[in-house]
């Protein structure tokens, strides 16, 4: 399916203290106000990509993402999925999306597992040897048959993401909205996600947006990056692109015997961190003599040298330092 914002707005009214008068005035009285969560976003998600959104906590993902859904309307603007108003659609949109969200249960609490599968499978009316095949897979891949017959409320935060995940895709939704789908799980579980979600994209490739705060999981399934900071893209394009912006420095670490005195470094090359035992030098790449490792690598008092490019989430962290 094929997601569009133009121009997309949307504002909360909140009730708030007021800033002057007395304590017992600001405690008792209320003024409000509008919070701008979106102020003006411009996205086109097409059928089967992949899209990883980051931000920093109140950057406005899940208000997109709810926007996507129907949930909320934009206060100016326009949201369409496949070109239709998902407000105004939802019920015929509800059949072809699936949405994680931390605060959005698919599952029914008090009932075991499977019987909340089962439900589902009524509830989007799918054809029973279709439903157990795709329940069967997605129960062996996320590893949760054990807790078939337990209570979700009685399942701990990964076994019930796992659960609530096959729940998720039991109807093989052409849009999903995974809004942080690994927050708080261990590294098993976050695998087993990263797995199935890999495996999906290859098999029936639905549309695909991922709000998360983990890169390591967006640049395990997805291949673009958007970037909101306070309610503004700041940033759209290819994984491997945003990772070049940082790809012209390189980072020298030197670990050596404490206190030794290292050769000068040449011209362009920045002093990074000094320990008595470790020293970095940031430079540009290309720029480093050979001779210089030559002679490092022949110190007796340096006992490792490696070069390391800034990693995705280096870049990211600079992205934002620089005001994007
Ligand atoms: N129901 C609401 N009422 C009032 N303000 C809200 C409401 N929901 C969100 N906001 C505000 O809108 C802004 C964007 O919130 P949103 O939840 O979309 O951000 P987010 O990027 O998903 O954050 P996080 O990473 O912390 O989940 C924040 O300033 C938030 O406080």
């Amino acid at each position: 399916m094929r997601v569009h914002l133009e121009s997309v707005h949307r504002s909360y009214r909140v009730r708030r203290a007021p800033e002057t008068g007395g304590r017992l005035a600001r405690l008792l009285r209320r003024v409000s106000g509008e919070v701008e969560a979106l102020r003006g976003v411009d996205l086109q998600v097409d059928e089967g990509e992949a899209v990883g959104y980051i931000g920093l906590n109140g950057a406005g993902k899940s208000t997109t993402m709810k926007l996507v859904a129907g949930i909320l309307t934009p206060t100016s603007g326009r949201v369409t999925v496949d070109g239709r108003d998902p407000h105004k659609e939802r019920r015929r949109l509800s059949a072809e999306l699936g949405y994680l969200a931390a605060q959005r249960a698919s599952l029914w609490w008090d009932l075991p597992v499977k019987d909340s599968y089962e439900l589902l499978r009524r509830v989007y009316d799918i054809e029973p040897a279709l439903f157990r095949r795709r329940h069967d897979r997605l129960v062996d891949r996320l590893g949760i048959g054990r807790h078939l017959g337990t209570p979700v409320r009685e399942l701990s935060l990964g076994n019930r993401t796992r659960a609530e995940l096959v729940g998720t895709l039991l109807h093989a939704p052409r849009l999903l909205l995974l809004d942080e789908p690994t927050i708080g799980l261990d590294i098993f579980a976050r695998e087993a996600i990263c797995d199935v979600l890999r495996d999906l994209r290859q098999d029936t490739a639905p549309t695909l947006l991922m709000a998360s705060h983990d890169l390591r999981d967006v640049e395990a399934i997805c291949d673009r990056i958007v970037m909101i900071d306070g309610g503004r893209l700041v940033y759209d394009g290819k994984i491997d692109e945003l990772r070049a912006l940082g790809g012209g420095r390189r980072t020298l670490v030197i670990h050596h015997a404490p206190g030794h005195r290292l050769p000068p470094l040449p011209g362009p090359a920045r002093s990074g961190e000094r320990t008595s035992t470790v020293t970095t030098y940031v430079f540009a790449q290309g720029e480093l003599p050979g001779g210089l490792l030559t002679e490092l690598f022949a110190d007796p008092q340096v006992d490792d040298v490696q070069i390391e490019a800034p990693s995705l989430e280096t870049v990211i962290k600079g992205l934002y330092l620089e005001g994007a």
